[in-house]
């Protein structure tokens, strides 16, 4: 469970508009966390709270950073800020849980074994590892700080729903960010789909299915 406080924050303009950064960290500074937000998000906890579009974004250096193919993540990263400056308002929250949580090493070991022809998930299963390995307290704990109760998610992925749902918080609607699909990954996002439950369709349409 993080218990997470906020830090401090500072402007953070970005191609697509003027954000807030704001850093959060725990008392020995062990866990620390970013949230991007814009315009007015913070808002009483009423049960007819206005839902906020948020997207919560699993860190993936590969994919933020180098705009690497074999994911999804760097373009969905950009879709979520530029959908948040097309409506003003909205928050996203990066998290630190690299290779869906079992850290950048395991991830390159993890790309080798699928460079070998395994796929997302057996890889981590073959390293003795979980295929997915995050949990969202620290998430949980920024949404609260922002007294945020109910949410747009941008999501594909039902198992985020539930966790945010489990931890008592309301997904009104949940927003496909299906980005383009190339060759590189296209056995990614089908595995994704087939072995991980998530909601979208390799060929490139979204599936708005709930
Ligand atoms: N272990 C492992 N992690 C990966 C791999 N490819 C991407 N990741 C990590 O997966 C995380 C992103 O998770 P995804 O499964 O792509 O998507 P999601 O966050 O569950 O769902 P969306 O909300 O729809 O993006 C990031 O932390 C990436 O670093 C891989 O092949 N192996
Ligand atoms: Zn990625």
């Amino acid at each position: 469970m993080a218990d997470l406080k906020w830090v401090d924050s500072a402007r953070l303009p970005t191609r697509w508009g003027l954000f807030e950064l704001h850093g959060f960290g725990d008392e020995d500074g062990g866990q620390q966390a970013v949230a991007l937000t814009m315009g007015e998000v913070s808002a009483a906890s009423s049960p007819d709270q206005t839902p906020l579009l948020c997207r919560i974004h699993s860190e993936c250096l590969t994919g933020d950073a180098f705009a690497s193919l074999r994911c999804d993540c760097g373009p969905q990263l950009h879709l979520a800020l530029e959908t948040i400056a097309q409506q003003g308002t909205g928050l996203l929250i990066y998290l630190p849980q690299e290779g869906r949580g079992v850290g950048l090493l395991n991830k390159v070991k993890a790309y080798a074994l699928q460079d070998e022809g395994l796929d997302t998930v057996d890889a981590n299963l073959r390293l003795g590892l979980l295929e997915d390995a995050r949990e969202y307290s620290m998430a949980t704990a920024m949404l609260r700080h922002f007294g945020v109760r109910r949410l747009r998610l941008m999501t594909n992925n039902p198992a985020k729903v539930e966790a945010m749902e489990r931890d008592g918080f309301t997904v009104v609607e949940r927003i496909p960010l299906q980005v383009e699909a190339h060759p590189e990954n296209a056995g990614y996002l089908a595995a994704k789909k087939l072995r991980m439950g998530h909601l979208f369709d390799p060929e490139g349409e979204p599936d708005t299915a709930e």
